[in-house]
């Protein structure tokens, strides 16, 4: 039985990332840079007006209500420019290029305009104003985005507006999954008794879809060695990631572990000192990761947040593939005994964070409105009301 800690740091020194691939901008959102992306042109490309206004020469600005004379205009898009010189303005609008010799952009509301003239009623103006500089964004060469970056709609506005339309990125990983349960229902059988429907494979699915994977292979294995042996076996010769629910504990019925054992896997921990999904396992054959999950939904889905996301993260090239945590107030106070620690299925509501009911691990609808996972070592089993926690962010 490994800590908390120990498992999380023993997943992270047995991953390594995957392989890289040049693919278009727009497929990559959700990937995760696999080297800095140097800008090819300065943003902006030339000073902007940031305003609809006139450009002046700010030192031409020597009280409120200079009058300056109209010397043409520069709109959005325009190439051929007039220049400003002392004495004059040029009208101009927003994303404009703001033309030569001028050092200012007016805001139109603080002006008014009389025979060809136009009154400046700011004073003083301040050199710079309302003018976006070449390259105030990012110059030239510069690095836009580090190795290990997500690409996020707004990275895809970012590099798409200097021209980059692909990107290296490291490539996602394949993932086999494996349910196990010969109490397992498809969806859509008749409930007989004995029996549940099977909604872990949906749920993983749903969990890794939403990280951005989608090459996710299910299959199913009766209760029994050699069934179990052969399905690993097939799911780590094809895939990159294989994960099992299920069947992961000490019961006579319960074959991940030993098949595990007869293909040859190596064990990296078994079994993690926390409530729920102490009997967690995550082993190795060759670069090959194995998660196996315990079968209680909760617990599963606690494993895979806490574990498994952070390793794919990881295979994927993040830098940061843990949980996004804060430390908030609990609403109320919370007790616990025993040598575990405690995941808690919570929802966090204006700045507070409150544990929900229907902790056990066969409870999956506290799962289902829950927006965050509380974090409690055992050193702190006695929170009172008010005490501050820490809260894991789940990715919704
Ligand atoms: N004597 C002991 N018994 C158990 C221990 C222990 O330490 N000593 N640990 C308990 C804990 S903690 C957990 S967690 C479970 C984990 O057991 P398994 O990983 O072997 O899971 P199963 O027994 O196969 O199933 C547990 C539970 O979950 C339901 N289940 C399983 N798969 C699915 C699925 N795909 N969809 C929906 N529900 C599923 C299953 O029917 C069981 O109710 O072991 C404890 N026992
Ligand atoms: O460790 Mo288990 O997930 O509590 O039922």
């Amino acid at each position: 039985m490994v800590t908390v800690n120990e498992a999380k740091q023993r997943i992270i020194a047995n991953t390594v990332t995957l392989p890289t691939v040049k693919i278009p901008l727009q497929e990559a959102v959700g990937s995760y840079l696999s080297a800095d992306v140097i800008s090819p042109i300065a943003l902006p490309p030339f000073r902007q007006s940031s305003m609809d206004g006139y450009a002046i020469v700010h030192s031409d600005i020597t009280e409120p209500g200079t009058a300056l004379r109209l010397a043409g205009e520069s709109k959005a898009g325009q190439t051929d420019l007039p220049t400003v010189s002392a004495g004059t303005a040029v009208r101009i609008f927003t994303g404009a290029p703001v033309p030569e010799g001028a050092t200012a952009v007016v805001m139109q509301e603080n002006t008014s305009l009389a025979d060809g003239s136009v009154q400046i009623h700011e004073f003083p103006v301040a050199e710079g104003k309302n003018v976006r500089r070449a390259g105030q964004q990012i110059a030239q060469g510069a690095v836009a985005l580090r190795a290990g970056t997500l690409i996020s709609p707004g990275a895809v506005g970012f590099l798409q507006g200097m021209n980059v339309s692909e990107v290296t990125v490291h490539t996602k990983p394949r993932i086999g999954l494996l349910v196990t349960g010969d109490e397992l229902l498809k969806a859509g059988d008749a409930l007989v008794p004995g029996k549940i429907y099977e909604s872990n494979s949906a749920m993983l699915q749903a969990a890794l879809a939403q990280a951005g994977i989608r090459d996710v292979s299910v299959s199913y294995a009766s209760d029994d060695l050699d069934a179990t042996i052969s399905a690993l076996a097939e799911l780590l010769e094809h895939y990159d990631v294989v994960l099992a629910s299920g069947g992961i504990s000490v019961g006579d019925y319960d074959f991940v572990g030993r098949a595990l054992e007869a293909l040859g896997a190596e064990t990296v921990f078994y079994k993690v000192r926390q409530k729920p999904g102490k009997p967690l396992l995550f082993g190795k054959k060759g670069e090959k990761l194995i998660f196996a999950l315990p079968g209680n939904p909760a617990s599963s889905l606690v494993c895979y947040y806490e574990y498994v996301l952070p390793a794919l993260k990881k295979v994927m090239g993040s830098k940061e593939p843990f949980l996004r945590w804060v430390r908030l107030p609990l609403r109320h106070a919370y007790r616990f005994d025993g040598e575990r620690d405690e995941f808690l299925k919570a929802r966090v509501e204006d700045g507070e964070v409150v544990s929900l009911d229907g902790q056990e691990s066969f409870v999956i609808g506290s799962f289902a409105v829950a927006n965050a996972i509380i974090y409690l070592p055992v050193s702190q089993n006695k929170v009172e009301a008010g005490d501050l926690v820490e809260v894991h962010l789940l990715p919704l």
